[in-house]
């Protein structure tokens, strides 16, 4: 499996390079080549199995043989142990055909931890393996950076720099944030928002001459690591709920539209969906897009929840990719 960009000028990639990086060099995001298929025999025979070990069995295909069995089901028991609830993500059962899928009983309370609890250890075992120190870099309205900082803060191997706005992040997030004390975490407070902060990570990945040849790695979901890992949570709750013999449809609040896409991969892959909802809040462009067409960037509003606060959601570019037939 090699992964390809979505703007079909950058070199394709193995898993191990498409971890260790963000945009393609073409500004572009990386997809794999090929979208596995998860078998409806495959998927009966997760029922029961525990989260980590449907997570191994979902994203083995991505990793495609790059890391050997036994040492990725090890970074993956490594990864979910850290979730204070056995079941990982439980379903909380709210009416007779209403679920809730709970997404924060990992460290940081934010579902983000689903992706950056696993992001951080392979990140952390593909720099041993070869020997080499990274710069890890992400933009955060909250919720990614205090999840990448937890996931990240005892890696051996890398540094990490978050930039989030400044007092536009919640308090909780920012003192999650900024109160770490270990030696490779570095939090930048800027001037402006979310987007702001984003575009800072972009012209970083555009321009890096400042770091003289270290390797520059994003932890937003432009790394495809991020879709891959958050994929496994449709397809637990999916089977939870009686795939591949029901459908099931899901309501993903989205900002950047990493978390609803990945649910459209675990669809593409094979998990019968009947429909993906999105919620928006007052920064709609999801909602303009998806109704009237309208991708424009309006000005940022602040409101009461900053992770949702965006005005350009980076991940519709993969969308847009499938839906113009990966014609890059
Ligand atoms: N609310 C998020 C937005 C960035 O999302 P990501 O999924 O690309 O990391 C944040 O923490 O800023």
């Amino acid at each position: 499996m090699r992964y390809i960009s979505t703007r079909g000028q950058a070199p394709a990639l193995s898993f191990e390079e498409v971890v260790l990086t963000g945009m393609a060099s073409d500004g572009g995001l990386y997809v794999p080549e090929e979208v596995p298929q998860l078998s409806a025999e495959a998927l009966e025979a997760m029922a029961g199995l525990s989260y980590a070990e449907i997570a191994f069995r979902v994203m083995k295909p991505f990793v495609n043989g790059e890391i050997d069995d036994e040492t990725f089901r090890g970074i993956v028991r490594d990864a979910y142990a850290t979730f204070s609830h056995d079941a990982v993500v439980p379903l909380n059962q709210l009416d007779a055909n209403h679920f809730l899928l709970e997404l924060f009983h990992g460290p940081t309370l934010a579902f983000k931890d689903v992706a950056l609890q696993l992001l951080g250890r392979l990140l952390d075992h593909f720099l041993a393996k070869r020997g080499e120190r990274a710069v890890i870099m992400g933009a955060t309205s909250g919720d990614t950076g205090s999840a990448a900082i937890e996931g990240c803060r005892h890696c051996d191997n890398l540094d990490i720099f978050i930039l989030h706005p400044h007092n536009r992040v919640s308090e909780v997030q920012r003192r999650q944030m900024t109160s770490v004390l270990a030696d490779n975490v570095f939090n930048i407070a800027i001037e402006g928002n979310f987007d702001d902060a984003q575009a800072m990570v972009k012209a970083s990945f555009a321009d890096q001459g400042f770091l003289n040849g270290t390797r520059l790695v994003a932890v937003n979901s432009i790394n495809w690591a991020r879709i891959m890992a958050q994929i496994v949570s449709y397809v637990t709750a999916g089977v939870a709920l009686g795939a591949p013999h029901r459908q099931v449809s899901f309501c993903v609040p989205s900002a950047n539209f990493g978390n609803v896409f990945a649910g459209y991969m675990a669809y593409r892959m094979g998990l019968p969906v009947k429909q993906f909802i999105i919620a928006t809040n007052a920064n709609d462009i999801l909602h303009r897009t998806l109704a009237a067409n309208d991708f424009s960037k309006q000005e940022l509003k602040a409101t009461l929840a900053p992770s949702m606060d965006i005005v350009v959601s980076s991940n519709f570019e993969r969308l847009l990719f499938e839906a113009y037939e990966r014609d890059g």
